[in-house]
Formats: structure tokens, C-alpha cells, sequence
């Protein structure tokens, strides 16, 4: 069996090895002619799966995709085709999660601030954008949820609308998928119009997909409005950023909020599970097992933390400044957007340190050994 996989997933050969021949490819220029004859196609967000790429490929069986976004498939195609496909679900949302408390951590110390007692709007609140949620909830601070699909579906959380999020929240995360059609589309949800309804100082953070924003009005809007700060991890036009919007961004990193050592793990397991599923095969291999342990496994801290201290802590496991200046270095080039991914040296979770408190400070403020807890530290 011919399985053909994207150089830059890990863990194919220890999940796959056994199962077929395992041929690596750059799934950004991914040919027709490279998929002809496999039977499993292994892809990242970086590859447009489609009739162009796999219509000659008469033996393909399955696509796995190891992200949670699908807009890179053509999912009719494949059914058409009854090609089974699966993506990720969840796989990397932990990463995410983090990411987006860890930017708003970093931001908040750099404008001289504190993110206690902010007000923050999450749109989008499916596996990702819960998950910066809980953090966000974890720390203390008051959510405000957008969801209308959600919402319609019966969940039983309390959502809001667009327009008060945006007229309520001191930061806001989007989370959505991109989706072009429909009531609830998402393509440029942030449009002029949207922007322009930022109250002053908002924080706005995209670790979605870039085209949620329309990135020349972002351009043309914050030149106007320095006191709104951005955090961008996604772009329209990857992996050709535009270089005047990357100047304005407070952060800026090349679309690697989801890159944790564990979730990237979780998305390739998540396939080998789908296709042992699929030929009825074992699963005979467990996730645990892939991932080695971190560094600072064990840390024991004296009495709370204060939020600059939290941050120190967040740092182990991602330090968001040193992807920042990186990324400005070398985002100019596609290669350079994609050589930082590909190289990049997947962080951990939180949930990779386990934190002990010795002792515990009677203050009402500090961060205790619940709340860190609650964050996802052991
Ligand atoms: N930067 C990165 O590295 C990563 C980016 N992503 C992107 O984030 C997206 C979201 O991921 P998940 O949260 O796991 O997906 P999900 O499917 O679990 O949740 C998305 C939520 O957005 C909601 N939604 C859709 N349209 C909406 C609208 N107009 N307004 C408000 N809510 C709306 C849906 O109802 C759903 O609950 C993915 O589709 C992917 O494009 C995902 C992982 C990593
Ligand atoms: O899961 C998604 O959706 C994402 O956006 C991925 O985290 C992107 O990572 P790659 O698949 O491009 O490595």
C-alpha cells in the first residue's frame, strides 16, 4: 500500500510505518502526477485536495487531513469519488486556546497594563474558541461568546450578538472556520463596517483564518487608529502576508497557533485511529507514548503567582516574542513563511508541567494552584 504524506507532519512513521510504504512530499507543490498511484493521502492545511490533484489517483482510498480546518478540501469531490475523508476535529484547539491567552498575557505586559479585568469576546465558540475561553474563564476574566450557529443548535450557553460583543469587549479572539456562502458567512465577517465599530484600545486577535478579516481595510483602518493593537497569527494571501499589515500587528507569527508538540501528535493519531477504523485493524499504538517529556516537567512555586509571573510560567512552554521576531525577519518570501513553520520547534502544552504550590499566599488576587489548574497545568 502506497501512502503519501506531507514532509512536515509527525509522527507518520511511527503511526504508519507498519501499515504501507510511506513516500514524503511537500504538500505545498504536491503534483498530480506525485498522487497517482497512492492508496492514502496524508495532508496539511497547505494543500488544496481536489479533481486537479487526485483525479488520475484511480486507488485512493483516504484523505486525512491533520487540521481542523477543511476549506483546503473538496469534501463533495470526495464523496463524489466515495473517497473516505477525515480532518482532525479538535486536534490542535488546546494550542490555540493557549496561544490566544498567552498573546493576550504578552500584550497586556507590553502596553504596560494588566489582562486581569478585561472583558473579552470570543467569536466563534466551537472546539478553539472554547478552549481560549476556558483559559480566559480560568483567570478570571468575563466571556462573551458569539455564535449564532451554536446558539441555533441548542447550546445551552449564553451567547450574544456580534454587534454587543464588539460594543462590550476590551479584546476580541475569532475562531471561526471560513466559509464563503450562507447567513452566518465568514469571509471579511470583519469588514470596514465591523472594523469601524472597534471601541477604542480593543485588542483584536485572529488565530483563524486571515481572510476573516479583510486585511487592506485592517491595513487602512489601523493606520488610522493606533489605539487599537493587533495580534495576527493568519493572513489573507498566505503564505504572502502584506507587509504593511505585518508592520502594524503587535504580534504577528506565521500560522502556527496550533503548533504544539501534542496537538500536532493529536492530528496525525487522530488519522491513524480513522484508518485502522476504516480496514478494521487494532489500534495499536497510543498517543501517550509518542510524546517525549518536557523539559520542565516538575515546578514547584512559592505561594501565588502574579500575572507577570504567569507570563514567566507561560514562556516555558511558548515564548510568543521570539516567533514575533522571526517571523518579521523572513515572512518577505514564501519560502521564508513556510521554512518558519516547517522548522518550527513545536511548544508544549500547559499541560506538559506539573506545578506544585508549597505554599499558599492569603491574598484574593494571586494566582493560585486552582486556577492554574483550571488553566492546564498539572
Ligand atoms: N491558526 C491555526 O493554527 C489554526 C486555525 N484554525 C482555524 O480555526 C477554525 C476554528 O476551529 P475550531 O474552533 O476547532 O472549529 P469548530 O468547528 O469547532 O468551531 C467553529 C465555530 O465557529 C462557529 N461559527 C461559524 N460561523 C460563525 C459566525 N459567522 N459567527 C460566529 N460563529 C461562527 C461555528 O458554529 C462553530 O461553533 C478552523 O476552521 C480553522 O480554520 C484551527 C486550528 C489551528
Ligand atoms: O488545523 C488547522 O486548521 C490549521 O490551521 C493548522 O493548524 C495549520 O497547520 P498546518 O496543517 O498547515 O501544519
Amino acid at each position: 500500500m502506497k501512502i503519501i504524506a506531507d514532509e512536515n507532519m509527525p509522527y507518520v512513521d511511527a503511526l504508519f510505518g507498519d501499515l504501507g510504504e510511506i513516500e514524503y512530499v511537500n504538500g505545498r507543490t504536491l503534483s498530480a502526477v506525485q498522487v497517482q498511484d497512492a492508496d492514502v493521502l496524508l495532508v496539511r492545511s497547505v494543500t488544496k485536495v481536489n479533481a486537479a490533484l487526485i483525479e488520475q489517483a484511480h486507488k485512493l482510498k483516504f484523505v486525512g487531513s491533520a487540521t481542523i480546518g477543511t476549506d483546503h478540501v473538496d469534501v463533495d469531490y470526495l464523496v463524489e469519488r466515495n473517497i473516505f475523508f477525515t480532518n482532525a476535529p479538535g486536534c490542535n484547539a488546546k494550542a490555540v486556546g493557549e496561544y490566544a491567552f498567552i498573546a493576550m498575557l504578552e500584550l497586556a505586559q507590553r502596553l504596560g497594563g494588566s489582562l486581569a479585568g478585561k472583558v473579552v469576546g470570543i467569536v466563534g465558540a466551537g472546539n478553539t474558541g472554547t478552549a481560549a475561553a476556558n483559559c480566559l474563564q480560568a483567570y478570571g476574566l468575563k466571556v462573551l461568546l458569539c455564535d449564532p450557529i451554536k446558539a441555533e443548535q441548542g447550546d445551552t450557553r449564553e451567547f450574544v450578538s456580534l454587534d454587543t460583543l464588539i460594543e462590550h469587549a476590551d479584546i476580541i479572539s475569532l475562531h471561526v472556520p471560513i466559509t464563503k456562502q450562507g447567513e452566518h458567512k465568514t469571509w471579511y465577517l470583519f469588514d470596514d463596517t465591523r472594523l469601524n465599530q472597534l471601541k477604542p484600545n480593543t485588542w483584536l486577535l485572529n488565530c483563524c483564518r486571515g481572510e476573516v478579516i479583510d486585511n487592506r481595510a485592517l491595513i487602512k483602518f489601523k493606520q488610522q487608529r493606533d489605539d487599537i493593537k493587533l495580534v495576527l497569527d493568519v493572513w489573507e494571501g498566505e503564505p504572502n502576508p502584506m507587509a504593511e499589515l505585518v508592520a502594524l500587528a503587535e504580534f504577528a507569527t506565521p500560522h502556527i497557533a496550533g503548533y504544539s508538540l501534542e496537538g500536532k501528535a493529536r492530528g496525525t493519531f487522530i488519522l491513524y485511529q480513522k484508518w485502522c477504523e476504516l480496514l478494521g485493524l487494532p489500534v495499536d499504538k497510543s498517543l501517550a507514548s509518542l510524546l517525549p517529556t518536557f523539559q520542565f516537567n516538575q515546578i514547584v512555586s512559592q505561594g501565588d503567582l502574579t500575572e507577570s509571573q504567569l507570563l514567566k510560567l507561560s514562556r516555558l512552554v511558548y515564548d510568543l516574542r521570539d516567533d514575533d521576531v522571526t517571523f518579521r525577519g523572513c515572512f518577505a518570501t514564501t519560502a521564508g513563511f513556510d521554512l518558519m513553520r516547517k522548522n518550527h520547534t513545536y511548544r508544549r502544552e500547559y499541560s506538559a508541567i506539573s506545578l506544585t504550590q508549597s505554599t499558599q499566599t492569603l491574598s484574593d488576587d494571586g494566582i493560585n494552584q486552582s486556577m492554574l489548574s483550571a488553566l492546564g497545568f498539572n
